[in-house]
């Protein structure tokens, strides 16, 4: 039924992200249970599930993005490359600059093309001089697959492309601080078919040097791009596999009613 590319399985890449019996609470809701789970270097890890069902609350706390919400805990051990993100010695932003994120609607700074990518760099301290600087834009506009659409438009406002060029114009600033993962929440779902293809096409080379996690609502994508997917059901991690098993041959009968289009 979903088409999977069993070649790309990666079973032997490092472990990124070490997450043993995670919680989150939104006040005293509790939004996800008991969650574990190790996330491979080199691999696009896909999150699928019915709305509502915690996705995009797992995601951001590999990234600590939910540390902007208030009434948001966290709770549980969460590694990157063995240390412990939630750590006070941790400083969120630094973490951020290791952990990038592409969000659902594209958000470029109001600032030129050039600027929304030496943003990252800039403020992280990343370049010496000019010349570096513009190297790493190119290079990240480049690794985005944006470079020719733009090269001759750099100081022009990011927020004038399209909203196809704009998301890859995410991923470049993204791209920018060197990050050893991407997070991505629905990261194709303001865009049309065509741009979805090329950000889909972009997300299986960014694996290379990458650790990609992506939220989608689309199991046709999650079957296309990832090489891992785990199945979240009210904020449970129902089943977390090979690609290929999870939309062939899944071993719990909600991944196999969600898949076969019963619920969500
Ligand atoms: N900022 C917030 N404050 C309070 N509750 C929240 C907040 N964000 C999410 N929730 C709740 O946490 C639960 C999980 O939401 P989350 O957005 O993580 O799910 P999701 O699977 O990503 O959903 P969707 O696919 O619709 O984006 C839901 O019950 C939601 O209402």
């Amino acid at each position: 039924m979903y088409d999977t590319n069993e070649a790309k399985t990666a079973v032997q890449n490092d472990v990124k992200f070490h997450c043993s019996d995670v919680q989150v609470y939104y006040g005293e809701s509790h939004a996800i249970k008991d969650v574990s789970i190790e996330l491979l270097d080199n691999t696009v890890t896909a999150f699928i599930g019915p709305s509502g069902c915690g996705k995009s609350t797992f995601l951001r706390c590999l990234n600590r993005m939910n540390d902007t919400i208030d009434i948001c805990r966290v709770e549980g051990k969460i590694d990157l490359d063995g240390e412990d993100i939630y750590d006070s010695r941790v400083d969120p932003v630094q973490l951020r600059a290791r952990v990038g994120m592409v969000f659902q609607k594209p958000n470029p700074f109001p600032k030129s093309i050039y600027d929304n990518v030496a943003y990252g760099p800039r403020i992280h301290g990343l370049t010496k001089n000019k010349a570096e600087l513009d190297e790493v834009v190119e290079s990240s506009l480049r690794k985005a697959a944006i470079w020719n659409e733009v090269k001759d438009r750099l100081h022009a406002p990011g927020t004038g492309l399209s909203g196809g060029q704009q998301q890859r114009l995410c991923i470049a600033r993204a791209i920018a601080t060197a990050p050893e993962v991407l997070l991505m929440d629905e990261p194709c779902s303001a865009l049309d078919p065509i741009a979805t293809a090329q950000v889909e096409e972009l997300i299986d080379e960014l694996r290379e040097s990458y650790s990609v996690v992506i939220v989608t609502h689309s199991m046709q994508q999650a079957a296309r791009v990832s090489q891992k997917t785990a199945f979240f059901h009210l904020g449970v991690m129902v089943e977390y596999d090979e690609t290929t098993k999870i939309f062939t041959n899944p071993s719990d009968q909600r991944t196999q009613d969600y898949i076969t289009g019963r619920f969500g």
